[in-house]
């Protein structure tokens, strides 16, 4: 009898565009990767960020989720009415030009998606809401940038409360109502997006995670970064768990369909 393997979640994971050594690259940090991997046992393909070049419905019929990464770079101010300023470079026009609209269709799909930092603030934008900048600079507001080291480990050390929304989607995952977290952002939600539901908030307002209220399934941003310690962090372990679950219960629910059909 053939040993049937457990389901493996294809999720698309987008991508930086870097210019390195003359050529134009599209990459996504190891950590988003292995945590598609270790996090839940799925398998990471990294999303171009080719703009309308990329057929994203076609993409769409062939993965399980999406999995929007953080990035040092910015969303353009242009997108959520803003100025651009120089202050808030660098930019990466590519990625702003496939993620945003990768979302939208996701969402309109239920296809489940987990959005982390730059990832959450294109979620933001993509349904309407807009950023702030410099968010440290604002009266009132803590200073949610990365320690200045060298080190990875210590700038993504996990060091910030966030208080999570109590009956919200994520207290459900997390099972907790305050968990410390690892934030490296400049930039913020300013207005929320509506149909975004706050799903924790920082000692200072920030607005830390939402949840697409209205979606079918899985649809979850967090401003931290859930990737970097998912092999030891539980919070973070938990919050790929159900993105992973998620993806399994839509592929079921899926061949159900497709079999119920035959
Ligand atoms: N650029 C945005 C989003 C922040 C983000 O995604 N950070 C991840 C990279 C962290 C690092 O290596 O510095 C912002 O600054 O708000």
């Amino acid at each position: 009898m053939t040993k049937t393997r457990p389901f493996s979640p294809l999720v698309a994971v987008t991508a930086d565009v870097k210019d390195l050594d003359g050529y134009r690259w599209h990459a996504a940090s190891e950590t988003y990767l292995n945590a598609v991997t270790v996090g839940l046992g799925g398998i990471p393909v990294v999303v171009p960020s080719l703009g309308d070049a990329l057929d994203i419905e076609r993409l769409l019929d062939r993965v399980d989720g999406v999995l929007l990464t953080g990035s040092r770079s910015n969303v353009h101010p242009e997108l959520y009415g803003a100025e651009a300023d120089r202050r808030s470079e660098p930019y990466d026009t590519a990625r702003d030009a496939t993620s945003l609209p990768l979302i939208r269709a996701a969402l309109a799909r239920g296809i489940p998606l987990l959005a982390i930092c730059r990832g959450f603030q294109e979620l933001n934008v993509a349904l309407g809401g807009t950023l702030i900048s410099e968010v440290q600079e604002l009266p009132g507001r803590h200073d949610h940038r990365a320690p200045v080291s060298d080190i990875q480990t210590e700038r993504f050390a996990i060091r910030q409360d966030v208080a999570i929304v109590t009956g919200g989607c994520l207290g459900r995952i997390v099972d907790a109502d305050a968990i410390k977290v690892n934030s490296l952002h400049r930039q913020a939600v300013g207005t929320l997006a509506e149909g975004l539901t706050v799903e924790a908030v920082a000692p200072d307002g920030t607005i830390e995670a939402v949840s697409v209220t209205d979606a079918p399934g899985f649809a979850v941003g967090v401003q931290w970064h859930p990737e970097y310690w998912v092999a030891t962090d539980a919070p973070s372990a938990r919050l790929f768990r159900a993105f992973g679950e998620a993806m399994r219960a839509r592929a079921a629910s899926h061949a159900g369909l497709a079999a119920a059909a035959e």
